[in-house]
């Protein structure tokens, strides 16, 4: 068996007496894409200043090729950081910026020209050579920052939001641009980022973190499909949450009471046990002919035209608390105030324990 690349075992962290990091383990692959995914406040720039060398953690340890790296400083572990601000040298030119870290190291002048030329035409800035920071836009200073990086070889990449200065149509273009740079020079990138869409357009491993905990972690097929709790249901795309309390369990299937009425789905819980039942909105059909499984009646309270599709949010008629996200086809015709039946299939019902 081969061992992580790093191996992150029973992390805890607190600035004073607040608990940032409670017991974080965590195993990242060779040539991986890994996203530390989480609302703000719920620990991921911790988790990687620690990766970083920036912060000791209280308790816990971190291996990188299978060495305790918990207390090596920054510029003696096998990591690099690009930071949000890139943190470019404004007097230096593109390529002395590049090349900066192999002069701190002692490469000489002209095998550090040369690899700065290879690692800026790895992001497609072979040109910029000569120019100063200021004369790139935002998202060419974010691959000098990139080039800089790489060009030391690191044993894994930290990037923290390094997408979070550029607008949202640059955001989705560099975001398909360092997906192809990672799987080019094969190194393993750890991202932290809050945008659930930046995480499923670029992990192979993301991380859902909470309140200082990993609350799920996976391919984010997998985490979309299956999301392991509530919090993950939701902030890993939408979710409409239904809760309930199981009335019956017999042969891996499960009779839930919720607001709508008794819903049977494949599944074991213990009788008695308050659960939620998570549905996606692709996955909620309005009007009378739906799925297999009714949920009641609902009024219509916001319809937005998406494109493709509309996104409609309706109470329940039995539950008013209870909020159905759904995406309807483009064509629907349902209006704010209609009042219509909602249903969906019992495959497609996410059993979690509440
Ligand atoms: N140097 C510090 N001293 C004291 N408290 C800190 C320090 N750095 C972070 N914190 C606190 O630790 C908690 C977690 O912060 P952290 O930056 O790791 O979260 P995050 O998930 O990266 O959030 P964001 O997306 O807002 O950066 C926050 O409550 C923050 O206020």
């Amino acid at each position: 068996m081969s061992a992580s690349l790093v191996d992150i075992s029973s992390v805890s962290h607190r600035f004073g007496q607040h608990p940032v990091l409670k017991d974080v383990s965590l195993k990242i692959e060779p040539g991986s894409y890994t996203i530390l995914l989480g609302p703000s406040g719920s620990g991921k720039t911790t988790l990687l200043s620690i990766l970083g060398g920036f912060v000791t953690p209280s308790e816990g340890k971190v291996f990188i090729r299978g060495e305790d790296c918990t207390a090596v400083p920054p510029a003696k572990r096998p990591t690099t950081t690009v930071f949000q601000d890139y943190a470019l040298f404004p007097h230096m030119s593109v390529g002395a910026n590049v090349g900066f870290g192999l002069r701190m190291q002692g490469v000489d002048a002209a095998t550090r020209a040369a690899r700065a030329r290879e690692a800026l035409a790895l992001v497609g800035l072979a040109t910029a050579f000569d120019k100063k920071p200021h004369q790139l836009s935002g998202g060419q200073r974010q691959r000098v920052a990139l080039a800089r990086a790489l060009v030391i070889e690191p044993a894994v990449l930290l990037l923290d939001e390094p997408l979070g200065a550029l607008d949202l149509k640059l955001r989705r273009q560099m975001q398909d641009e360092l997906k192809a740079i990672q799987k080019r020079v094969g190194t393993a990138f750890i991202h932290v980022t809050h945008d659930q869409e930046e995480a499923m357009a670029l992990a192979d491993h993301c991380v859902v973190m909470n309140d200082g905990r990993i609350e799920d972690e996976g391919p984010p097929e997998r985490v979309y499909a299956r999301p392991a709790t509530r919090f993950s249901a939701t902030f890993m795309g939408e979710s409409t949450i239904l809760s309930g309390t199981v009335t019956e369990a017999k042969n891996e299937t499960v009779t839930v009471a919720t607001p709508p009425g008794a819903i049977s789905l494949p599944g074991t819980s213990p009788v008695g046990a308050k659960i939620a039942l998570a549905i996606r909105p692709e996955h909620l059909v309005l009007g009378a002919t739906g799925g297999t499984i009714a949920l009641g009646t609902a009024t219509v309270s916001d319809v937005v035209f998406q494109g493709s599709f509309k996104r409609v949010l309706a109470a329940s008629t039995q539950d008013p608390a209870l909020q159905f996200i759904v995406k309807a086809p483009a064509a629907a015709t349902v209006q704010p105030g209609d009042t219509i039946a909602v249903s969906c299939n019992a495959g497609d019902i996410i059993l979690l324990t509440d």
